[in-house]
């Protein structure tokens, strides 16, 4: 199982994470994110990555054509798709796609198979991301949970229904291992990797 972490906007946060046992970072280019990050600052970051290290631009509703500049400038190597982008918006960007789709009790599983990429599910909000609030994880249908990147309200408390039940491809979070939205709290860090090794190695 892969980990995320998302809302990057400090190299010593960035670092520490990877340090940690972070697989991948992500960075919020949506400007009405308390995480936006400008992409000269995430390019910067990314530049002093350790190989291996995937980066993630998370977008929502953006011009499709400043994506893929912004990908290409920052050398990303996803872009992570927040908000209500569909099939003919994904067909213009030119690198690996992660569609999020934000998860409520009348989310209509039907659409999934319509997408080919890599799919995240993170919880129904009206700021689109980062609440750090969970969805009903029951309620993602079994034929799909290995393959999905689960998200929202994830934390070290979570780690167990995470493992032995739900078990996805990976996890992306953010606001439980935040001191304040933007900056990391490096024990929560710590103790949030120390736990996953406890669950998953
Ligand atoms: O973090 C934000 O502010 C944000 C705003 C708009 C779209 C996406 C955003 N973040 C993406 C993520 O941090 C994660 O993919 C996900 O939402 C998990 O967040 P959290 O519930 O805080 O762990």
């Amino acid at each position: 199982m892969k980990v995320k972490i998302c809302g990057i906007t400090n190299i010593e946060d960035a670092l520490y994470a990877v340090e940690c046992g972070a697989d991948a970072l992500g960075f919020v280019f949506y400007k009405n994110s308390k995480r936006y990050i400008k992409p000269e600052k995430a390019k910067e970051i990314i530049s002093h990555l350790p190989p291996f290290v995937f980066s993630v631009g998370v977008f929502v509703n953006e011009n499709p054509e400043k994506v893929n500049m912004i990908a290409s400038e920052t050398k990303l190597n996803a872009v992570q798709l927040h908000g209500d982008e569909d099939l003919t918006y994904l067909a213009k960007i030119n690198y690996p796609i992660i569609k999020a789709f934000g998860v409520n009790e009348n989310f209509d599983w039907n659409v999934l198979s319509k997408y080919e990429c890599n799919i995240l599910l993170d919880t129904y909000s009206n700021n689109y991301g980062g609440s750090g609030e969970k969805f009903d994880w029951n309620l993602i249908p079994n034929e799909i949970r290995n393959r999905i990147i689960l998200s929202g309200g994830i934390d070290v408390n979570s780690l167990s229904m995470i493992v032995n039940e739900i078990k996805p491809a990976a996890i992306d979070l953010s606001s439980s291992l935040e001191q304040m939205p933007g900056k990391k709290d490096h024990n929560k860090i710590k103790i949030f990797f120390e736990e996953f090794k406890n669950h998953w190695r």
